[in-house]
């Protein structure tokens, strides 16, 4: 029986083969942040002297990136990657995610909005059918905390500071629970909308392309259904 460890191992690994088929000397790779974002970088150390660099999603990534001597760009320099890898905290089969466990959502769909494709890397427990589970983050700019989190009790949820957490971009995150999803596209552009929301975690608008779900019978590969 595999750990949890060695599923999210398995993930990570998994997406060196698509680091593979695209590196070359002048390009960027987009990574992501998480205990399994960490993992993929540790691989990615492999590829240094293969790759330009990376762009990464946090101050976290960057730091062990640069730790494993790998470039990290300011994303203001550079104009396409062909694929970023990040985990997620839920995913269903449409490859919608709720990410922003770790506090980087921001950064992460800055990034990942950049990048050709997204591949995300997860253990299979992240696979769910509805998402919503997990409390949903959102980021807010610290003077309208109290205002979004009445917009965001209006939609059904219960939002909670996430106590003493500043993220990368000097905001707080509400994490909200309970909320319904039952829409998540509709519901990703509702919350973005608050006044307020820097942005929220749901990656519905732009979800994955590819999911590597580690299993105990190895890495199951899902990718983007078509109408979505
Ligand atoms: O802000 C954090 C990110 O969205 C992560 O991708 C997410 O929390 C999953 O992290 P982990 O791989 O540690 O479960």
């Amino acid at each position: 029986m595999l750990s949890q460890q060695q599923l999210k191992q398995q993930a990570a690994d998994a997406a060196l083969a698509f680091v593979e088929e695209v590196a070359a000397p002048d390009v960027v790779i987009g990574v992501g942040t998480g205990s399994t974002a960490d993992l993929f970088i540790d691989g990615l150390a492999a590829y240094r002297g293969r790759i330009r660099g990376t762009v990464a999603s946090s101050e976290r990534s960057a730091a062990r990136l640069a730790g494993h001597g790998l470039a990290v760009f300011d994303l203001n320099d550079v104009a396409s990657m062909p694929i970023y890898v990040d985990g997620a905290d839920e995913i269903d089969d449409h490859l919608h995610m709720i990410k922003g466990g770790g506090g980087a959502l921001t950064r992460e769909k800055i990034v990942a909005s950049v990048a050709e494709r997204f591949i995300c890397i997860a253990d299979e427990s992240k696979l769910v059918e509805n998402l919503g589970a997990f409390p949903l983050p959102v980021e807010v700019i610290t003077m309208a905390r109290e205002a979004v989190a009445r917009a965001l009790r209006l939609l059904g949820g219960q939002p909670r500071l996430r106590a003493g957490f500043t993220t990368d971009n000097g905001n707080v995150i509400l994490d909200v629970h309970g909320i319904r999803i039952a829409e998540p596209k509709g519901l990703e552009k509702v919350i973005n909308d608050i006044p307020g929301v820097v942005t929220c975690g749901l990656f519905a608008l732009r979800g994955a392309d590819v999911a590597l779900l580690a299993t105990q019978n190895g890495v199951r590969r899902l990718d983007k259904p078509r109408h979505v």
